[in-house]
């Protein structure tokens, strides 16, 4: 996916609609509703790749809606379209019909100027491979987003400071990612995906590169979030990863498979499994 983040310029703010208010704690967190506010709607959407030789439906009619406060895993086997769907959730590409909605805003449009703008402003991403900034440290790191808006005053140093220290990492404002575990490294991450309030944060594969132990941790701190209010939508390959999420929608060459709530027993369960396993990894490490 490309690295937004490594432009050498912050790009000019180009107007888009007015935000829509984004939630703290709510009980539409608990039981998304259909009169809930939507974080966005997919209606219709496909995505066509025209090659020389042939063209390729990567996506082919996907509708859904994710209510605010929602916490979503995409799922699907390879090719289904997982991928050419965040793109176009995060504002990386276009559909060639169809809508996707962020708030009021038709992403499909948009003027690239103002895909760029609503990405850096209203999205916030969790790569697998973190994709922080080396030279920057967590606090830096954490107001990159901002830095593009040309916002970098106090106010937006103390915000920075605030979600590391809600993410765990108040010992660790002035390290750099070389001297962070992988997990702290992805808990910069979560903190930078938050620091512009977004319609959703957009997770690729977050615990792909992580251990039992560290994996367990961070969706610990998704359910948190997404406890506060907070709406996810991640796409994984691990079907104990999905199982923390609230609903999976599954994709299958290009469309819609399925889309199903998880039982509060699952999520309990995902999570006693997975906090089982973590516990046997943290025991061995002790014996050995
Ligand atoms: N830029 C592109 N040009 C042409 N075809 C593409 C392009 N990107 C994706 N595709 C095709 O679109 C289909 C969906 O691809 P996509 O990468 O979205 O699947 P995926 O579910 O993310 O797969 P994986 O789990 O392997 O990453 C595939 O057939 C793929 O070959």
């Amino acid at each position: 996916m490309k690295n937004f983040l490594l432009h050498s310029n912050p790009p000019a703010p180009v107007p888009i609609s007015p935000d829509v208010p984004i939630p703290t704690a709510s009980p539409a967190a608990e039981k998304p509703t259909s009169t809930a506010k939507l974080a966005t709607r997919i209606d219709a959407l496909t995505k066509e790749y025209v090659l020389k030789s042939e063209t390729v439906r990567a996506l082919r009619g996907v509708s859904f809606d994710v209510p605010q406060g929602d916490y979503v895993a995409i799922m699907g086997p390879s090719g289904s379209g997982k991928s050419t769907l965040l793109n176009m959730l995060g504002c990386l590409d276009q559909p060639t019909s169809g809508s996707l909605m962020l708030g009021k805003d038709n992403i499909s449009l948009m003027t690239d100027d103002q895909l760029a703008d609503i990405r850096s402003r209203r999205i916030g991403f969790v790569f697998q491979s973190y994709n922080l900034i080396q030279q920057l440290t967590v606090v830096e790191n954490i107001q990159v987003p901002l830095y593009y808006q040309g916002l970098l005053g106090p106010k937006e140093y103390a915000r920075a400071v605030d979600l590391a220290e809600r993410v765990g990492l108040a010992d660790r404002l002035d390290h750099r990612p070389n001297q962070l575990s992988g997990g702290q490294q992805q808990r910069v991450a979560i903190a930078r995906s938050l620091v512009n309030d977004p319609y959703f944060i957009l997770a690729d594969e977050p615990t792909g590169n992580l251990d039992s132990v560290t994996t367990d941790e961070i969706l610990a701190l998704f359910d948190q979030l997404n406890g506060e209010g907070r709406t996810i939508i991640l796409v994984t390959h691990e079907d104990d990863v999905a199982e923390r999420a609230r609903r999976i929608i599954r994709l299958k060459d290009g469309m819609l498979h399925s889309d199903e709530p998880v039982s509060d027993e699952q999520r309990q369960s995902a999570r006693e499994l997975q906090a089982a396993a973590a516990l046997a990894v943290k025991n061995k490490q002790g014996l050995s």
